[in-house]
């Protein structure tokens, strides 16, 4: 609702729809009745629009969207008819103006910010465009890169910057809503056609056309598939070009298309699995209602490789003291030369970034060899080397040394969870914490609770993941956890292509296609095929532990690609060794060119194993890396591993560069249909009978069998005794 109210000259209309505004048809019915009163009562010389509870609004309501198009269709006239108005209209906006929200607020002919009020049009982020005429009024107001920039990319800027970008006219450190009464009692009788956005030409930029097709080239780059960066770019595009009637009719003929694509529904279902995804549950019943979490004043971070490195700045930004332990003075002055220079940089990209990381100060990061300095922290994340036996070593000390409440932590990638815990006295307070390189980067953490952990020690990791302005995620313990497992047979059939016909490229760019930041083979050749051999090798599936007579292709009865594994004896460990699945330039180089040499050996490798060679199609490389990846994803459902397919997306968005406009594997498979998913798999499961990951799960075919349901219902028809949950 909007609620109307007439204090002298100056009538206020208050945004009211909990908890952040957002405009719905009954608040931009009351929005629009509060206009028309406020026209109709000559002692009104003034209106004032605020939000209620210090947020302006966060723009559409984005649940309403059952009816997107009277919701769309009800804003932009809302907006010019504030521009018309012949009494000046103020926006005072606090918290947030976003979307439809800042919308309004550019129909409005003076804004004022509160100077910690965040604003922006993050449309494109969930599939759309700023179908209110803003992409119209913007461009005229802050001129036509800044409104790119920000149409573009959704982003979210600062009153500080709204104010020098000449979005806002005055910025208040006070209270917002008496500044805008003081402001909207100044400017009555002036006249407002100067502040009629409407009416203003789009400021010019010199060589516009050629600024245009560059920034053009920009977004495409940066959209990977997603179509709404370029339709927001032509939205704008067509205000440089069209007088502003034309433009708003562009703008609603580009927003329709943007509504029947498809990726505004993934892009909205991704916006609400990440939120749905904080209110964890465990299947024995634990959630945020029975558990609080314990406070993290002190940290501790053991490893400072890769990893450590990388948890030791999100630390750091978060402003948690923390000691930073190495094995040895030499791996601790490598570890923190880097951690050094990583700060440095990050502090470099903020405001003020030297003296709000305060990393120079002992007291704040203390680097360290002696286990002693752990005594007093109250978490501690383990990043050593992927090894069981080391890692229980560490955990056993560390439960001798730590106090008795302090949250024992590991990073490891796959682990048994419950076996390293077995090492401590205190297997309640032991949980995964799977961060993803680089890991003051990645947004996702991976949070796994063993048989023992505690619903505190969960809390306490979800609030971790929180400080760290991460996307916690709580799954079960199996081996790979959730993301990992799934991603096993992804890369196994990417492998398998290969054995078959495709090669690195083919495979790679098909995915990329999909939408992938990075395909499986680039991405391998980036993180070190080496770490997944020097698994294999811990597993027994090759290296001198293999019993003699092994055959090469087969390991358990099950078919086995020995080929990553031949590279890797090649001292082929990817960009690390300037040579993996691709050839680089030198040594930790980045561009990756097709290598004859490899084509040459795959052709070798299939005649030495009497494999014939065929073409394999685009298509058949999609279906079998992504529908083994969602095969997997059924079964990690059905074992109650996660509570949710929303779990599974959130963790393929944010950890594994899987399009958000494709909403996440599961998503991505009720998109296409469970029956199609279920017939390919049956395809390529006959034609690979000894491949298991192709075999379908038996909770896609009991979804089949009761009629391809919505996604949100799946975790209905999973019997009791078959789930955990
Ligand atoms: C289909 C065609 C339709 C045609 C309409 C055309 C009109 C347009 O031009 C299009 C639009 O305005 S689209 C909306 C653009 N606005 C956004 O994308 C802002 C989304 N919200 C945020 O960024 C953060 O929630 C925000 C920064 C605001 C707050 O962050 P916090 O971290 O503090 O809090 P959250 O946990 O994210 O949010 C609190 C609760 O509010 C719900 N919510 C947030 N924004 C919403 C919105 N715009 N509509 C409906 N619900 C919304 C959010 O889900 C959460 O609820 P619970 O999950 O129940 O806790
Ligand atoms: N590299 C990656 O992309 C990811 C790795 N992980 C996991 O994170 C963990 C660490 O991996 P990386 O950082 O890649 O390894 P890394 O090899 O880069 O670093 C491990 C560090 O641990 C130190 N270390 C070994 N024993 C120690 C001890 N007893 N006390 C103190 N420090 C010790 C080593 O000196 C080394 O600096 C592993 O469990 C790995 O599976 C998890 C997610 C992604």
């Amino acid at each position: 609702m909007a609620q109307y109210a007439r204090g002298s000259a100056v009538a206020v209309i208050r945004l009211r729809n909990p908890p952040v505004n957002a405009l719905s048809l009954a608040v931009l019915q009351t929005l629009e009745d509060g206009l028309k009163k406020a026209d109709a009562d000559p002692s009104v010389k003034a209106v004032m629009i605020c939000g209620e509870n210090g947020k302006f609004s966060a723009g559409a309501d984005i649940r309403g969207f059952s009816s997107p198009k009277r919701l769309g269709g009800a804003l932009g006239p809302i907006v010019s008819l504030i521009e018309s108005s012949e009494k000046p209209v103020v926006a005072a906006i606090e918290g947030v103006a976003l979307g439809g929200g800042l919308e309004v607020a550019l129909g409005c002919h003076y804004r004022i910010a509160h100077v910690k009020a965040r604003m922006g049009l993050p449309e494109v982020t969930i599939g759309l465009l700023p179908g209110a005429e803003g992409t119209q009024r913007l461009p005229r107001l802050i001129g036509v890169p800044a409104a790119l920039d920000m149409i573009t990319t959704g982003k979210h800027i600062p009153a500080t910057e709204a104010l020098k970008l000449g979005l806002v006219d005055e910025i208040v450190e006070e209270n917002t809503i008496e500044a805008a009464i003081r402001l909207a009692n100044k400017v009555i009788g002036q006249p407002l056609g100067p502040r009629r956005l409407s009416l203003k030409p789009v400021p010019k930029v010199p060589n516009m056309e050629a600024f245009l097709d560059e920034a053009l080239v920009k977004v495409k780059r940066q959209a990977r598939g997603c179509l709404a960066p370029e339709l927001c770019f032509q939205a704008v595009r067509a205000a440089t070009q069209s007088p502003f009637a034309e433009g708003v009719r562009r703008e609603r003929e580009l927003f329709q298309v943007l509504l029947s694509s498809g990726q505004a529904q993934a892009l909205q279902y991704a916006f609400f699995a990440e939120r749905a995804v904080r209110r964890w549950a465990t299947p024995s019943g634990a959630s945020w209602s029975s558990a609080a979490p314990q406070p993290v004043r002190r940290a501790a971070v053991i490893g400072l490789g890769t990893m450590g490195q990388g948890i030791v700045t999100s630390l750091v930004k978060a402003n948690i003291p923390l000691v930073a332990l190495e094995q040895d003075l030499e791996n601790l002055n490598k570890g923190r030369k880097a951690v050094m220079l990583l700060l440095q940089r990050e502090a470099m990209k903020m405001e003020g970034g030297a003296q709000i990381l305060d990393f120079h100060n002992p007291a704040h990061l203390q680097f360290t060899v002696d286990f002693d300095l752990l005594r007093d922290v109250d978490l501690v994340i383990e990043a050593v080397f992927e090894n069981m036996a080391l890692k229980k070593e560490i955990f056993h000390k560390l439960s001798k040394i730590c106090k008795p409440g302090a949250l024992l932590c590991t990073n490891t990638s796959a682990l048994n969870i419950d076996e390293i815990a077995s090492a401590t006295n205190r297997p309640q307070q032991v949980i995964g914490t799977h961060f993803f390189s680089p890991a003051h980067v990645m947004r996702l953490l991976e949070i796994i609770y063993g048989r023992h952990t505690s619903p505190t020690a969960i809390a306490t990791a979800m609030q971790l993941a929180k400080a760290l302005k991460k996307v916690g995620v709580v799954v079960g313990n199996c081996f790979g956890f959730v993301g990992n497992r799934m991603m096993f047979p992804y890369v196994q059939q990417a492998v398998f292509l290969l054995e078959e016909g495709s090669r690195p490229e083919a495979v790679d760019q098909v995915l990329e296609d999909f939408g992938f930041k990075i395909g499986p083979f680039r991405m391998s050749d980036l993180a070190g095929l080496d770490v997944g051999w020097r698994s294999r090798k811990d597993q027994g599936l090759t290296g001198p532990s293999l019993p003699a007579g092994t055959p090469a292709r087969q390991r358990h009865g099950q078919r086995y690609s020995p080929l990553p594994d031949l590279l890797c004896e090649q001292g082929r460990f990817g960009q690390k060794t300037a040579r993996g699945w691709y050839l680089y330039e030198k040594a930790g180089g980045r561009t990756a060119t097709p290598d004859p040499w490899l084509h040459n050996f795959l052709s070798q490798y299939r005649d030495t194993h009497g494999i014939q060679t065929r073409f394999i199609d685009q298509e058949e490389i999609l279906e079998r890396c992504l529908f083994s990846l969602i095969n997997e994803g059924f079964a990690i459902l059905a074992e109650g591993i996660a509570s949710g397919p929303e779990h599974l997306d959130v963790i393929y968005i944010n950890g594994y560069g899987w399009p958000e406009h494709r909403g996440g594997p599961m998503f991505y498979a009720s998109t296409v249909g469970l029956p199609r998913v279920l017939a390919k798999l049956q395809k390529y499961s006959e034609a690979h009978p000894d491949v298991p990951g192709l075999r379908p799960s038996a909770f896609l075919k009991k979804l089949v069998a009761v009629g391809n349901p919505p996604l949100k219902e799946w975790m209905s028809y999973l019997s009791q005794q078959s789930s955990k949950l």
